[in-house]
């Protein structure tokens, strides 16, 4: 089993990475002073339940542990205030008091949602993220939790630290293939945004990582996870440096509202957003053309089977006024995470709106 840690001062807590470690489960949440006197609570979805509930349950009983559980619909249409309140409504019945512990057991829907019931609930109690998908290294790491509001993605949500990241790689053995590209995107973001060498290894083993081989996703997760607890330790609340976590988030959170949190999953809506951000980039001046970053961009996540074209359907004018209501929106102002080279970025304001809409039509045209 590996082990990171995440170094927030008296919020710190390991990043614990390892394949068929569920046993070890009680074992860890004891060494982070979860004992068997605190009632437990698992939150987890549909489709997640009937691989790991049983056998978290059967864990953490057989070590003395009282456990409850809620298992809400899965993907996106869950991250709701409706699904808060049943969230919150199932814990209460099941008599969980300020020392119960929230567990959340699956990918990032399920950390978000139940991050953010846990941050709530009597005005706050521990949580500990079980992550069940690729994509989930880098939504278990660093305490932003939230669902998601029709005007605007993570709209309604706290920053709210784990106690513990518990990181069984063994689960991504059942993901969808879908899921596991999904997934991808957000590892080739922490390349993109923090080390060339980094995004040359992945692009160097990308059907290892496709294929989920041993020691490659394992070393994948492993720095990706590093990569997100290095920038969360400096600046836990996003007052400045974390936003270059959010690479193509601006222009991905735009299609993921407005498409419904329907149709593109997160990582989808991700990579078609980095590959703007790189386009942009390159308009602006701010990336030098002959540098190749945005067909680099796109190389990479195509090699990652994720989609790096706007669709037809989306109406540039709509996507500006979806993307101005983007938390890192200052007076008005767009502001962007863009590439100035592979492994570096840098946080842009100011750019003119026809910039942007011209940026979305080139969009249209990539292939
Ligand atoms: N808080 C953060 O820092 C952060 C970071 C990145 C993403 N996010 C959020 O995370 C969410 C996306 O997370 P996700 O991609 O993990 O989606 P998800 O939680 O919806 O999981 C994807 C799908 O896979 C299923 N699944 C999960 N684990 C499985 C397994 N082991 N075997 C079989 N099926 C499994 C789920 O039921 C779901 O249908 C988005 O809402 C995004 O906004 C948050
Ligand atoms: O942890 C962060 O900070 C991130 O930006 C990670 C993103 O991958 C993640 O999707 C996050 O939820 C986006 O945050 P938001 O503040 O833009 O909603
Ligand atoms: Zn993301």
């Amino acid at each position: 089993m590996e082990q990171l840690l995440v170094d927030l001062k008296e919020r710190s807590y390991p990043i614990l990475i390892g394949n068929g470690i569920f046993p070890l489960l009680p074992e860890e949440l004891e060494k982070r002073g979860i004992s068997t006197d605190r009632k437990l609570f698992i939150v987890t979805d549909d489709r997640v339940a009937p691989h790991y509930l049983n056998k978290v349950l059967d864990i953490l009983q057989s070590k003395g542990y009282s456990c409850s559980y809620h298992i809400v619909p899965a993907g996106e249409k869950a991250k709701t205030l409706a699904q808060l309140e049943e969230v919150t409504t199932s814990a209460l019945k099941a008599g969980m008091d300020r020392k119960s512990v929230f567990l959340a057991l699956g990918g990032g829907v399920v950390g978000d949602l139940g991050g953010f019931c846990a941050a709530t609930y009597m005005r706050g109690v521990p949580f500990v993220q079980i992550p069940t998908t690729l994509l989930a290294h880098d939504s278990s790491v660093g305490g932003k939790v939230a669902v998601n509001h029709p005007v605007g993605k993570n709209m309604i949500g706290a920053f709210h630290q784990p106690s513990l990241v518990f990181y069984d790689t063994e689960t991504l053995q059942t993901l969808p293939s879908r899921e596991i590209y999904a997934g991808f995107a957000e590892v080739v973001k922490h390349g993109l945004i923090w080390s060339k060498e980094f995004t040359d290894w992945l692009d160097k083993h990308a059907e290892n990582l496709l294929n989920l081989q041993s020691p490659y996703i394992e070393q994948a997760i492993h720095q990706g996870c590093l990569i997100k607890s290095q920038v969360v330790s400096e600046d836990e609340t996003e007052k400045g440096r974390r936003a270059i976590l959010n690479l193509g988030h601006t222009f991905g959170h735009a299609m993921e509202s407005l498409s419904h949190y329907g149709q593109l999953i997160h990582g989808e809506a991700v990579a078609i957003g980095m590959v703007a951000a790189s386009l942009l980039a390159e308009r602006i001046g701010l990336v030098d053309n002959s540098l190749g970053v945005s067909q680099r961009t796109i190389d990479i996540l195509k090699k990652f089977k994720l989609p790096v074209r706007l669709a037809d359907h989306f109406d540039p004018m709509e996507m500006l006024a979806a993307m101005k209501h983007d938390k890192k929106t200052s007076g008005g102002q767009l502001v962007f995470v863009l590439p100035k080279n592979i492994g570096s970025v840098e946080i842009v304001k100011g750019i003119a709106d026809d910039q942007v809409i011209e940026t979305l039509k080139i969009l249209k045209e990539v292939n």
